[in-house]
């Protein structure tokens, strides 16, 4: 089931220094206006050049403090108005609750959860992500019924150390290193970005020395990727941090960077991200080109933007963010946060237990 949205996630910008953030979808909202635009024709060739990189600069602040809104729901009228606005396109998966179940009927769902932000609440020490024991018991009830996968940004093993369920499907690095529940030996194992191995672990040492001396940087390696995170950073250093980021990348142009909520993330340049990931699960299962399977896919970062841009591409399942503010999404419903998360999880095993139809054997398990 897709609604028919129409929602259009462009590509980011293109920074001053060459180097290419991509798939945030934030040129159109975030972006400065333009300097170059006003500027007449008297203008020197060194004062244009001066205000593309301030521009530049601008552009990648903007697209920093955007990363991870603090604006509520609660917030001023024309806040609310935007956001009604945004509810109607994007309603909530619990609202709309019947209509899932209703397109889910006949059909065998397959659940995707993201996990920082989906599962456990965002917070300052990326080491202190924990999920609760109540949706620990959520999500084990929801694999019960549905086969079910993690789909993460985080190293596999770190995640697996959070979630602790081994009847799960674990997709860690981006969708990078998928491996299936661990009490089954055939499980599957897919790693797309093996060869990146040895260039990641040289650029993560690169990045802690270059990004030592900015009080509250913390770079975390996730094995196929690597994150920076800039959430304790005073936002007055931002911009130097971004350079500092920029400048390693560029002697790497084997990888990409994109940034997350508060995270610049740099990984393989390899045509594989949380879309793939979905993909290739759903075909481990053995739903490649089945219609009678409904994926479900919630997440909350710019990064689950490709998994729900697969399911419109496949005209097959439901893409909920879990966002308290308006974002240009591909998703289709949305959720408030973690707790909302843990509610529609929960309704959905009663609603399976009072009609077990879509009770699936998956092909590998
Ligand atoms: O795909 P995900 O499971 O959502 O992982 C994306 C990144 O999540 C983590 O960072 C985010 O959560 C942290 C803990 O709440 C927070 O401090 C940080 O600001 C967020 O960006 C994780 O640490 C990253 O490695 C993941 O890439």
């Amino acid at each position: 089931m897709t609604t028919s949205q129409d929602v259009v996630v462009p590509e980011m910008g293109i920074g001053a220094t060459g180097a290419v953030m991509q798939g945030s979808g934030a040129a159109g909202i975030f972006a400065c206006r333009s300097a170059a635009g006003a500027m007449s024709m008297r203008q020197t060739y060194l004062d244009l050049a001066a205000a593309a990189a301030r521009s530049a600069s601008c552009t990648w602040v903007e697209a920093m403090r955007a990363s991870s809104p603090t604006r509520s729901r609660a917030g001023a009228a024309a806040d609310v108005d935007e956001f009604s606005t945004w509810m109607r396109k994007h309603p909530s998966a619990l609202g709309k609750f019947e209509q899932i179940a209703a397109a889910s009927k006949g059909k065998k769902i397959v659940m995707f959860l993201d996990y920082d932000g989906t599962l456990s609440p965002i917070v300052a020490d990326p080491d202190a992500a924990y999920m609760s024991d109540a949706m620990r018991a959520a999500v084990r009830d929801v694999a019960k019924h549905f086969p079910t996968a993690i789909v993460s940004g985080r190293c596999r093993d770190k995640v697996y150390k959070f979630v602790g369920l081994s009847e799960l499907y674990y997709a860690g690095s981006h969708g990078m290193d998928i491996k299936g529940p661990s009490s089954n030996p055939e499980s599957v194992l897919c790693q797309p970005a093996r060869e990146f191995l040895p260039v990641i672990d040289e650029v993560y040492k690169v990045l802690v020395e270059k990004t030592k001396s900015t009080p509250g940087a913390n770079v975390e390696n996730n094995k196929f990727c690597l994150s920076v995170h800039f959430r304790c950073v005073d936002e007055k250093r931002w911009n130097f941090l971004a350079e500092q980021v920029k400048t390693v990348i560029k002697d790497y142009p084997m990888l990409k960077l994109t940034q997350g909520r508060k995270v610049f993330e740099l990984r393989p340049s390899i045509m594989w991200d949380k879309g793939k990931a979905l993909e290739f699960l759903l075909e481990s299962l053995g739903f490649a080109d089945s219609s009678d399977v409904l994926p479900v896919y919630i997440g909350d970062d710019r990064t689950d933007e490709d998994a729900f841009k697969v399911l419109r591409q496949r005209g097959q399942g439901v893409g909920i963010l879990v966002t308290k503010c308006p974002k240009e999404t591909s998703a289709s419903y949305s959720l408030q946060d973690p707790g909302e998360v843990m509610e529609f999880l929960l309704r959905l095993v009663d609603w399976n237990r009072a009609s077990p139809s879509s009770m699936v054997r998956p092909r590998v398990v």
